[in-house]
């Protein structure tokens, strides 16, 4: 966020406008579009799990022309759709309007499934979609955040740390409190 103070500040004046002093509520989430594709974008570019889960297949398929034998195992690999050049303006970097239309509603877009799709979808997407929400909003309705004193923001490294899932390196963090 703090490469992105522009961003930060729109998404409090959103949260300033709509919701206020009072507790961020799940409802507020449809009269906030910046906020909800600030909070896409991240889940986007993110990526936490790259690959999925490893899936087998229970039957013999032939899947865009590919025979694919019985018992094979299947990787996912949810990072081709997330960054798929055909379906993202501008794929590899941080842009939120990817879900925003013309006048600033918020657009769905199929290509998002950092949860996967189908029969295994995540099972718990609406349980962690409502807690990003809730947790982003309320940490932002409070705070803003900034590296710390003596850092700039291009000496931030946002690397993702890569095993299975992309987690994010320990990052030092100033959170000021609004007034
Ligand atoms: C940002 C948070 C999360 C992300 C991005 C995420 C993503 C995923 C992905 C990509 C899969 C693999 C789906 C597939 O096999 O194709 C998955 C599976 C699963 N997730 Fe999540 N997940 C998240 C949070 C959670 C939470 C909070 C729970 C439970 C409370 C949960 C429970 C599960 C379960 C049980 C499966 C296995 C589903 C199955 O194989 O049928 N996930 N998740």
């Amino acid at each position: 966020m703090a490469k992105y103070p522009h961003i930060q500040e729109r998404v409090q004046e959103e949260l300033n406008w709509v919701v206020g002093s009072r507790q961020v509520r799940i409802e507020d989430r449809k009269n906030l579009p910046f906020t909800d594709a600030v909070i896409h974008e991240s889940q986007r570019l993110a990526n936490i799990a790259p690959m999925a889960m490893p899936h087998t297949t229970s039957k013999d398929v032939t899947f865009q022309g590919y025979f694919i034998k019985k018992g094979t195992t299947v990787l996912p690999l949810l990072t081709s759709v997330l960054y798929d050049e055909s379906e993202w303006e501008s794929p590899h970097t941080f842009n939120p309007s990817h879900f925003l239309d013309k006048e600033g509603k918020f657009l769905k877009r199929d290509a998002f499934m950092p949860f996967s799709a189908g029969r295994r979808v995540c099972l718990g997407e609406s349980l962690a979609r409502m807690n990003i929400f809730l947790f982003f909003t309320s940490l932002l309705q409070h705070f803003s955040f900034t590296p710390p004193p003596g850092v700039s923001e291009d000496e931030l490294d946002l690397t993702p740390v890569v095993g299975f899932t992309l987690s994010p390196q320990p990052q030092g963090l100033c959170a000021v409190r609004r007034q």
